[in-house]
């Protein structure tokens, strides 16, 4: 049976009188990546703090491995937060020892665990660095290795794929699979949907503070209306040949053929909307049932207008 090691309650914070987040209630599953989702400002960062106890709710309550998320629990965490900032005049093996020895690591194993996820972070040759002479996003990657080198159970990432370019994005996506591969139970803050659909087992999606979806990323998928795409070389008229199959709409030509989409209703299936137009003569130049991403469920789910500002940054 899976263990809840974080939840929050009907959690709510108010930043002088204005809601950062109404009533929020979710669970973390030990073992499992869970992704928070929300576009900016829809209060992710805020319900981060509130888990560890870094801010106190204004009403409900967080469980954290079955407590009050108290100084000892935190031991058991490896939180990256938003702000990033380590010491700049340190030496990036320094930095990263600094950070296991707080949370209780011997000196000689912070710093040979320290060297080893260098190599792993494809960060060789920088142990003796100063923290200053690093590339922004070379610097993020120190700071993440600092959040894990204590090989926390429970690992809390605000935003860790912001600040990293694309090759960097995979790698951080693939060292979050062996962190879940090993055991540990991941959380992780993002507005990018793509990380999400390709990493997460559990999705939570918050926007202007509320919780608006809590499940699988398939099952987030199954929020959105199925869609096909049907290119036709004839002039029928799909919007009335298909009526009762879905919403119709026709779009614009390509190569002179008419285009159409078909958001298909519940219980037509794709196979439905072939065979009335095959049944009816019309000439296909391409049949084509859309696959849905997490990114159309996100937006069916809150909203485009609230989308507009995650759309500006993508991977
Ligand atoms: N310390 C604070 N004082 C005042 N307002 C705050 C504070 N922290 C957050 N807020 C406000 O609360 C709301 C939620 O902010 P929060 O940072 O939690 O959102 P977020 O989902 O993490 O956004 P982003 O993706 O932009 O980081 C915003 O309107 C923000 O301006």
């Amino acid at each position: 049976m899976s263990e809840t090691i974080l939840e929050l309650s009907n959690v709510s914070k108010t930043f002088a009188g204005k809601p950062a987040v109404r009533d929020v209630s979710f669970g973390v599953q030990r073992g499992r990546i869970t992704g928070f989702l929300g576009p900016n400002g829809a209060g992710k960062t805020t319900s981060l703090r509130m888990s560890l106890g870094i801010l106190t709710p204004d009403s409900g309550s967080v469980s954290l491995f079955g407590g009050k998320p108290r100084p000892a629990a935190l031991d058991r965490v490896g939180f990256l937060p938003e702000e990033r900032g380590i010491y700049r005049k340190m030496k990036v093996i320094d930095v990263i020892t600094f950070f296991a020895r707080l949370k209780g690591v011997g000196a000689a194993e912070a710093r040979k665990r320290g060297l080893a996820m260098l190599e792993e972070f494809e960060l060789p040759g920088v142990a003796e660095s100063k923290v200053k002479t690093l590339s922004k996003g070379m610097a993020q990657k120190v700071q993440i290795i600092s959040t894990l080198v204590h090989e926390p159970e429970f690992i809390i990432l605000d935003e860790p794929f912001s600040g990293l370019d694309p090759v960097n994005q995979n790698a951080l996506e693939q060292i979050v699979r062996r962190q879940a591969e090993a055991g540990r139970t991941v959380l992780f803050s993002t507005h990018v949907m793509e990380h999400a659909e390709r990493l997460c087992d559990q999705i939570v999606l918050v926007a202007k503070g509320r919780k608006v979806f809590d499940g699988s990323v398939k099952d987030a998928l199954g929020e959105v209306p199925r869609r096909v795409t049907v290119e036709v070389t004839s002039e029928h008229d799909l919007s009335q040949l298909l009526a009762g199959k879905g919403e119709i709409a026709r779009g614009e030509p390509v190569d002179g053929n008419a285009v159409w989409t078909v958001d298909l209703a519940s219980g037509t299936d794709a196979q439905d909307v072939l065979k009335a137009c095959v049944d009816s003569g019309v000439k296909l130049a391409r049949f084509e049932p859309v696959r849905a991403h997490l990114h159309d469920a996100f937006v069916h789910l809150v909203g485009a207008s609230a989308t507009a500002n995650a759309e500006t940054e993508t991977v």
